[in-house]
């Protein structure tokens, strides 16, 4: 049996959030493990950056950002709000992060607020940083995000506290998080996905687009790069559009026959697919340009293999 018909896996996307400084990154990479190194470079333009990916035999969890909340003061502002508010309610669970070692205040009142409007997802409260404060502090703490809950109408599905500087209760909220997740396959291969830059998982969807219905005569011919991949300049803040130009790479030159297609068909059709993924795991609109190429042989030419990203 395979992971994917494993009855009873989970998989689903889990977002933190909190005011700056809240310790949500340090909390994502104490959960996968390693040092997660998503540098994305454009901060509050894609709507969901994929943050690490927590494998476990039982389940696959997704760590999403989504942009920064802001009180907004503007139309603008209010319509990146819009944005992070969808967002919420694409992903499977939120989990409010509420350092140990300051007072639950109006930055988190106003993000609880926000939060509280998305009625479906399922709201977790972390208490952060515990290593740094007394037991009778966090005591305290915990009812403060209790009454937090309460006033605002947030039904708190766990309120946990962790510290992931000492790993205290990391894996209990990695526990209570795989639960809130629906039942289904893995969403992204094993193994995939600390320090992988978007980049590669936009490579993986594009190989999977390419391999559809042809992977019987195309097993292992097929590699994916992405050349190049920006934000369109000069678009409106709220309808970025992401370009991307990749190299899909095939052996030999009737492999590329068959990628291309009749008068480009297949291609074409390829480019959709992909694109579709693309747009649904990022979350924002995609220009997608697609260049089918041959590099002769490689799989078994080690140059070619590190150019490929092997
Ligand atoms: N002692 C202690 N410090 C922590 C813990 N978690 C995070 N910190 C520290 O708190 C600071 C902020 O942590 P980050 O993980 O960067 O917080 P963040 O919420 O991602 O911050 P922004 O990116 O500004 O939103 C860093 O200096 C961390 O080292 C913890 O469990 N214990």
């Amino acid at each position: 049996m395979t992971e994917t018909d494993q009855p009873g896996f989970r998989s689903g996307f889990a977002s933190f959030v909190g005011r700056p400084n809240a310790g949500k990154s340090t909390l994502t990479n104490a959960l996968v493990g390693t040092k997660v190194a998503i540098t994305s470079s454009r901060p509050q333009t894609t709507r969901t950056v994929v943050r690490g990916i927590v494998h476990r035999p039982d389940a696959q969890l997704v760590l999403v950002d989504t942009p920064g909340l802001h009180r907004p003061r503007t139309l603008l502002g209010e319509r990146l709000n819009d944005l992070v508010t969808t967002t919420w309610a694409e992903v499977d669970v939120v989990a409010v992060c509420f350092p140990a070692d300051e007072k639950v205040g109006p930055g988190d009142r106003f993000i609880v607020n926000e939060l509280a409007k998305v009625r479906r997802t399922t709201k977790i409260a972390v208490a952060t940083k515990t290593d740094l404060v007394e037991p009778d502090r966090l005591g305290q703490h915990l009812l403060d995000i209790q009454a937090l809950g309460e006033e605002t109408g947030t039904d708190w599905a766990e309120i946990v506290p962790v510290s992931a500087k000492s790993g205290d209760q990391v894996a209990l909220l990695a526990d209570l998080l795989v639960a809130r997740l629906p039942e289904g396959p893995p969403l992204y291969p094993d193994g995939e996905l600390t320090d992988a830059p978007e980049e590669a998982i936009v490579a993986e969807l594009i190989r999977e687009a390419a391999l559809e219905g042809v992977r019987d005569e195309l097993p292992h011919s097929i590699a994916v790069v992405v050349e190049e991949m920006g934000l369109r300049e000069g678009r409106p803040e709220d309808k970025p559009l992401l370009d991307i130009h990749a190299n899909v790479f095939v052996e030999r030159s009737s492999q590329k026959g068959i990628v291309i297609g009749h008068k480009g068909s297949r291609l074409r059709q390829v480019g959709t697919d992909a694109r579709k993924g693309i747009e649904a795991m990022l979350g924002t609109p995609v220009y997608l340009d697609l260049h089918v190429k041959i590099a002769k042989d490689w799989q078994r030419d080690p140059k070619q293999l590190r150019r490929l990203g092997f």
